[in-house]
């Protein structure tokens, strides 16, 4: 028998469907009232509205009720509140939402209610927020991370950050010196089956987030987390050493973070790469927010003029933040909500040995929703930011879904190769956050195994997109760049990294808008990549760095008829022939030389033999000389081949690589990429 609720939902729903066409504006449903006493026609565009907003919060939205437009007669009386949320609760049941009163607040008309309303999701799926932490070396972004997934306070010395060490440099250092991945599950308010049965008749309890990481024996299990978590935070810990700083902006652009926690002694200050990784969040419009550990160990005027300063640099022209203590679970919520939309920075102080104000964080991560869009209707698309071989299994590689959703046994392109190729790769099984899945869609991490691949012909940087895209490799591209600093002054055949997604290469600059560039300034540069062709987007975020230089722009536009006879591949010729041409030159000079000796002696016994039979003496002569001259080419040729056998002998796979990249490379390059 069909459940009487179940049929009057789906006719809404396909009322609403049918609706959402016709709707285009949502002026009727705003003001203080709307949720109180909705027409059928409000109720559809509420309805619509709240779709959009939970797809734009990749299943989550927070809601104020009761507040006005202009905020002059905001709050609802008691019978209006009530009915308010009753409408608000049929539009979460229709949409499958679970509604949670966040907070309260009392205005002189009456009350204004936050609420949280989220999806409710089964036992496989999770909503994903990724946060990456930076902050100079020591501020404490490893023993935070211990500290908030394993539950346990740090004694002050380093026992929380060793859970997450994954090296044994990094045990003995205490230095994080590669990009690390730690989960931290919520499950909104109990469990998640618990949700999903009564979502129709519970949700409107006050908020209260459960962590539901715990340890066992140490470590933590990932596909339990995921499988009680309605929401998982995933933390890109990033090194803070200066030494690592290209890891630390290859875990910025090629992990694709929604969010970037700023972490600061409280004694220290600010210091070190703190500015920098700011800046490089703000270069590639990462929303920040800080948070100043150690406090149970700083006096508290330190502490006062480290807070001064911090907020001096965040409202600073540079950075344009609005920066906002997080003190109470009102500003938590007041600060989550407003996060994304405002340029609200909010600053925490915590303690990782008293535990003091983490409760705080906590929420906050609970509540943090991301604005950033994913497209799932469009061909898929995965950039890939690791590769493994897991024994058993074969090459896994784990990356970002950027677009659309990719299924298990789907047919990829994976690419490009060194030769601008594409090639179609079948993925084996898809796992997320350690747990296997059926689909992973696009904002999603995954890692897939692949099929009849080596992983020596993945490397980080390539893509694997739906074939109907049909994918173009390029080696050159135009980006509009903004140098933020740079010493001197930066012209045409420049070179530095560049930071695209997950793509890490250097590349030159074939050519500018302007002569020179100097700090501060703009232009539409044409790149050129000096080892390999990439895949990219017009509109992909882009670092171009080396050393302390540091620029930061967009991609404009890809030249896929560039091919690799240019300039790069010149350069590279050049280097691959360099030795070989000093030795061909020393060895023309060599044979120049005899030839000149030889002309020299055949001039003389010319002269000699001048009234003698010339032709005898003359052929033996010249027979002479020309063996003189073969026996030289020979050693010459053998010198040259020496020289050859010597530089191959200095790295076998270089002079494979050498003797593989001059033609045939270069040739298909071009034939590939034209
Ligand atoms: N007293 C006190 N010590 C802390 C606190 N947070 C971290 N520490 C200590 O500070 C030291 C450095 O912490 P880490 O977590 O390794 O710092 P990090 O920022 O991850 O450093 P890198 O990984 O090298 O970038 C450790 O000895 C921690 O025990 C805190 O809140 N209070």
């Amino acid at each position: 028998m069909t459940d009487p609720k179940e049929s009057q939902r789906e006719s809404l729903s396909s009322f609403v469907e049918k609706n959402i066409a016709r709707c285009s504006e949502y002026d009727k449903i705003l003001g203080r009232n709307v949720l109180v006493a909705p027409s059928e026609e409000q109720y559809v565009l509420l309805l619509k509205r709240l779709k959009q907003q939970l797809g734009e919060g990749r299943g989550e939205v927070i809601l104020e009720i009761g507040a006005s437009e202009d905020g002059s007669e905001n709050g609802l009386l008691d019978d209006e509140l009530e009915a308010a949320v009753a409408t608000l609760q049929s539009l979460a049941q229709t949409l499958e939402c679970s509604c949670v009163k966040l907070r309260e607040r009392k205005e002189i008309r009456g009350v204004v209610v936050q609420y949280l309303i989220r999806k409710v999701l089964d036992q496989s799926d999770f909503l994903e927020i990724r946060v990456a932490v930076v902050g100079n070396v020591d501020a404490g972004k490893s023993t935070l991370l211990g500290v908030l997934t394993h539950g346990e306070l740090d004694n002050g010395r380093g026992t929380a950050r060793q859970k997450l060490f994954r090296h044994k440099h990094e045990m003995e250092s205490g230095r994080t010196s590669s990009v690390g991945n730690d989960i931290l599950g919520f499950d909104g308010e109990g469990n998640k089956h618990f949700l999903k049965i009564f979502v129709f008749f519970i949700s409107f309890l006050f908020f209260s987030g459960n962590v539901v990481n715990k340890p066992e024996h140490g470590s933590l299990d990932w596909v339990k987390i995921c499988e009680r978590s309605s929401k998982v935070i995933t933390f890109i810990d990033l090194a803070g050493h200066e030494r690592y700083l290209k890891t630390t902006v290859f875990g910025m652009t090629g992990h694709a973070p929604d969010f970037g926690m700023l972490m600061v002694g409280a004694n220290a200050g600010i210091i070190g790469m703190t500015k920098e990784h700011l800046g490089l969040a703000l270069a590639l419009s990462v929303p920040v927010f800080v948070v100043v550990t150690k406090i149970d160990m700083c006096p508290v005027n330190v502490l006062q003029d480290n807070l001064k300063m911090l907020v001096r640099i965040l409202k600073s022209p540079g950075c344009r933040k609005v920066p906002v203590m997080i003190k109470s679970a009102d500003d938590v919520v007041m600060s989550a909500t407003n996060f994304v939309s405002e340029r609200l920075c909010p600053i925490f102080q915590v303690s990782n040995v008293t535990g003091e104000n983490l409760d705080l964080l906590k929420t906050f991560f609970n509540l943090l929703t991301t604005k950033m869009e994913y497209h799932e209707n469009e061909p898929a698309e995965f950039q890939i930011d690791d590769t493994y071989s897991v024994p058993g299994v074969g090459t896994v590689v784990s990356g970002t879904t950027l677009k659309g959703v990719i299924k298990l046994n789907d047919t990829l392109m994976l690419g490009p190769d060194p030769l601008g190729y594409f090639t179609p790769i079948a993925v084996k099984s898809i796992h997320r956050k350690r747990m296997a899945v059926k689909e992973v869609r696009a904002g999603q991490t995954a890692s897939f195994a692949l099929k009849k691949i080596k992983r020596s012909q993945i490397r980080k940087g390539m893509v694997m997109v739906s074939p109907s895209l049909n994918p173009q490799a390029c080696w050159e591209f135009e980006g509009e760049i903004l140098v933020l600093h740079h010493p001197t002054t930066i012209s045409s055949r420049y070179q530095a990294m560049v930071h695209c997604g997950s793509i890490r290469q250097t590349a030159s600059i074939i050519s500018m808008s302007k002569d020179c560039l100097r700090t501060g300034d703009k232009a539409l540069i044409h790149f050129r990549f000096i080892k390999h062709p990439e895949y990219m987007t017009p509109g992909q975020r882009m670092v171009f760095r080396e050393g302390r230089t540091k620029a930061v722009g967009n991609v404009v536009r890809i030249i896929t008829q560039a091919s690799p006879t240019h300039q790069g591949l010149k350069t590279k010729q050049n280097k691959q022939q360099r030795y070989g041409q000093g030795q061909q030159k020393a060895n023309k000079e060599v044979v120049q030389k005899s030839r000149e000796e030889n002309s020299e002696k055949i001039q003389i016994e010319e002269k000699e033999n001048y009234l003698q039979e010339f032709s005898e003496v003359g052929s033996s002569q010249t027979e002479n000389t020309f063996e003189g001259n073969s026996d030289k080419r020979e050693t010459v040729q053998q010198g040259y081949k020496k020289g050859r056998g010597r530089r191959g002998g200095r790295g076998k796979n270089k002079s494979s690589l050498d003797s593989n990249s001059t033609t045939p490379v270069h040739i298909s390059n071009r034939t590939k990429v034209q």
